[in-house]
């Protein structure tokens, strides 16, 4: 096998989002329920004749070297020659760019696990899931759930997860036009830490368990980043509206595609939106 065309990586919704600790490090512990959706971009894999790994497609403002693809690509190449004493081939990597930077839906992350799923295949590297969810973790911390491939219930930064069982329905997402920093929503002196610990079972026995809890980034994203409250405020007419991960996309559970198809056609013209569905398994695992 020399290639790899069409490999997705799907966006995330965090349901809920609880901050309810800091380790001594700094970085802060999460509940949350990562719902994968069927909206994502498309990576292509290409060998190359010699050993370096390129992005062959432009992504204003994430120079080739910064992205994340290239420095997972780069790990897993450097995992490879340590186990096996050569470097494998280099790749052409192409990406069709759907998902909004910054946007809180992981684009970035699940660019990145997907990369390293593609590779450990088109190498025949051969790592387990859990070894590539440790290689991908340093990079971020939403990249062991999309190697981990099925909608969870997460804790730590996030890469202690477990599956659980979500809702079958539609969403609609909003993309109010900011780009949030996720570093400035964490380091907030408002951001609320204690929020107190629930359990899998909290969630799952919870009816609408889209709106189990609370995104409690939500309120500092909204104060730093008006556009974002304002997005919470007109979709909230039409439901549970709620910003997922550090923002900026605002979303809301519907039943059926037809209801999301008329929330999407009120959308005010400056934003834009999109529905999804939701999904139970990454559909890029499920091929490989
Ligand atoms: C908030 C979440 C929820 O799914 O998703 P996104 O909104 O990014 O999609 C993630 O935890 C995002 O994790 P990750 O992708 O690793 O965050 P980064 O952008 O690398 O983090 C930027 C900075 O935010 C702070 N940070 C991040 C995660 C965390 N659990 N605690 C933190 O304090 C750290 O200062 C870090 O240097
Ligand atoms: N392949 C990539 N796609 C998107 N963003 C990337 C990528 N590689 C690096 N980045 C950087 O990571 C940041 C966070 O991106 P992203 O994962 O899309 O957002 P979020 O973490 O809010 O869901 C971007 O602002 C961008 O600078």
């Amino acid at each position: 096998m020399t290639e790899l065309k069409n490999c997705p990586a799907p966006a995330k919704l965090n349901l809920f989002l609880h901050v309810t600790g800091r380790r001594p490090d700094g970085y802060h512990l999460l509940q949350t329920v990562f719902q994968l959706i069927d909206h994502g971009d498309t990576l292509h894999f290409t060998l190359r004749d010699d050993t370096a790994l390129r992005r062959v497609t432009d992504l204003p403002g994430v120079p080739e070297e910064s992205d994340l693809i290239i420095r997972a690509a780069q790990l897993l190449q450097a995992e490879v020659r340590r186990r096996t004493g050569s470097l494998p081939r280099g790749v052409d990597i192409a990406i069709d760019k759907v998902l909004p930077m910054g946007g809180g839906v992981g684009g970035g992350s699940s660019d990145a696990a997907t990369t390293l799923m593609a590779l450990n295949q088109l190498w025949n590297a051969g790592l387990g899931k859990q070894e590539l969810m440790d290689l991908g973790l340093p990079l971020g911390a939403d990249i062991p759930f999309f190697i981990f491939g099925e909608s969870a219930f997460a804790e730590g930064v996030g890469e202690a997860l477990q599956p659980v069982c979500t809702p079958d329905c539609w969403y609609v997402v909003i993309e109010p036009g900011v780009m949030v920093p996720t570093a400035a929503i964490f380091g907030s002196e408002h951001l609320t830490r204690n929020t107190p610990a629930v359990n899998i079972a909290d969630f799952s026995s919870h009816s609408g368990t889209a709106g189990f809890g609370k995104n409690d980034l939500q309120q500092v994203a909204t104060k730093l980043f008006p556009p974002v409250a304002e997005a919470v405020e007109w979709l909230g007419a039409y439901g549970d509206a709620r910003m997922t991960g550090s923002g900026a996309c605002v979303f809301s559970a519907v039943a059926t595609e037809a209801d999301a198809d008329a929330v999407l056609a009120k959308v005010p013209a400056k934003w834009q939106a999109w529905k999804a569905r939701s999904l139970h398994h990454h559909p890029f695992t499920a091929k490989l």
